[in-house]
C-alpha cells in the first residue's frame, strides 16, 4: 500500500560516528519534534558490534509505523534490510559522508527539512536486490571502487577528501579483473575496471554510474567500465559528474532481473558501501517493491 498514514511510534537508529558530526543536539530535536507531533520516539546509537541483531530484536519487540536510519548509507543498509517485506517503512535522516540512496530518494539533505518527514511524508514501494541472499538497496560493487571503499574503510580518516586520495593512489596502479557475468538477458565476459550491481543511481559522492536505473521498475543494472587507457580516466570521470557514463565506449549496461557474477579473481567487493568478503560466485536476485521508504511530499503541481 501506498500513501500518507499518520506515525505514532517511531524508531530512530542514530550512528554516532557516521560523516563526523556530533550528533547530541539532534537526539534531542528528534525527542522534541516527535512530542510536538504527538509521537512516541525510541532512539537506537549504533556500537559498531552487532547492531543488526539488537535492531532486529527491537523491531521483533514493539510494533513501530516508521524506522529512520540517522547516519550514512551503512546505516541504511543496516535498518532497511531488516525491514525488507515488512509493513513498516523507512525512512532517513542523511547525516554521512556520502548518503547516496538518500540522494537518489530526493530525500532533503538538510537534517531539519528531512526531520520534517516524521509528520509530513508519502510512503512508497521501492526493489532491493540480494547478493548470495544479502540485501543491496542502493549499490554495490566488484573492482576498483570496491578497492577504494575497502580501503577508505580501514583507514583512520573519513570524508571525501580522503575518499579522493585513496582512489588517486590505487587507480595509477589498477589492473583491471576477469568476470563472466551471467544474466536473464545476455552474457558477458571479459575484463572490467569495475562492476556495479545498481539498484538506483548515483555513489554518495555524486558519481552518477546508472542515470536511467528506477528503484521501482523490476530490474537491476549491471553497469560495467571495461578497461580503459589511463589518459581516458578523467573523460570517464567527467561522464560520471554530468549524468553521461552511458554515453562513454568504455562502458556497458545489462538491465536484467537475475545474474550470477563468476568472479574468478576473487576481487574485492562491497554492498551498499561495506566491504564485504569476496565470493568466487555470486547471485544476484531481483525483489520487486520490497521496501516501504518514507518521502517526501510530491510538489503540488502549477
Ligand atoms: N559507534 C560506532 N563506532 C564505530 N563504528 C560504528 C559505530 N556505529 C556504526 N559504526 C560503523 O559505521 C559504518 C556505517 O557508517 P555510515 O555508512 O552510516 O556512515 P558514513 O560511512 O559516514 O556514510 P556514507 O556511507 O554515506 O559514506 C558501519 O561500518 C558501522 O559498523
Amino acid at each position: 500500500m501506498e500513501g500518507h498514514k499518520k506515525h505514532n511510534n517511531l524508531l530512530f537508529v542514530i550512528n554516532p560516528i557516521a560523516g563526523d558530526i556530533d550528533k547530541e543536539e539532534l537526539e534531542e530535536e528528534i525527542q522534541e519534534k516527535c512530542r510536538e507531533h504527538h509521537i512516541n520516539c525510541e532512539i537506537y546509537r549504533t556500537t559498531g558490534e552487532n547492531d543488526k541483531e539488537k535492531i532486529k530484536s527491537l523491531l521483533a519487540k514493539s510494533k513501530y509505523d516508521g524506522a529512520f536510519a540517522v547516519g550514512g548509507d551503512g546505516t541504511v543498509n543496516i535498518l532497511g534490510s531488516l525491514l525488507i517485506g515488512s509493513d513498516t517503512p523507512l525512512g532517513i535522516v542523511p547525516l554521512g559522508s556520502g548518503n547516496g540512496l538518500a540522494k537518489d530518494l530526493n530525500i532533503p539533505q538538510d537534517t531539519e527539512d528531512a526531520l520534517e518527514l516524521i509528520h509530513s511524508h508519502v510512503v512508497r514501494n521501492i526493489d532491493t536486490i540480494t547478493l548470495n541472499g544479502l540485501p543491496s538497496i542502493h549499490l554495490s560493487d566488484l573492482g576498483f571502487n570496491a578497492l577504494v571503499v575497502k580501503n577508505f574503510c580501514e583507514g583512520d580518516t573519513r570524508g571525501p577528501g580522503s575518499y579522493a586520495w585513496i582512489a588517486l593512489q590505487e587507480y595509477l596502479s589498477y589492473v583491471p579483473k576477469h568476470y563472466r557475468i551471467e544474466t536473464d538477458v545476455e552474457t558477458f565476459e571479459g575484463e572490467a575496471f569495475m562492476v556495479t550491481i545498481a539498484n538506483a543511481n548515483a555513489f554518495g559522492s555524486n558519481a552518477n554510474i546508472n542515470p536511467d536505473g528506477i528503484l521501482n521498475d523490476g530490474k537491476f543494472e549491471i553497469c560495467l567500465i571495461e578497461p580503459f587507457p589511463k589518459a581516458a580516466g578523467l573523460g570517464i570521470l567527467y561522464k560520471l559528474y554530468t549524468d553521461s557514463i552511458d554515453t562513454s565506449v568504455f562502458t556497458r549496461k545489462i538491465s536484467c532481473r537475475r545474474a550470477t557474477i563468476y568472479n574468478t579473481q576473487h576481487e574485492v567487493m562491497h554492498i551498499d558501501g561495506e566491504p564485504i568478503e569476496e565470493e568466487e560466485v555470486i547471485n544476484v536476485e531481483m525483489h520487486p517493491k520490497s521496501l516501504k521508504v518514507i518521502l517526501p511530499l510530491p510538489e503540488p503541481e502549477e
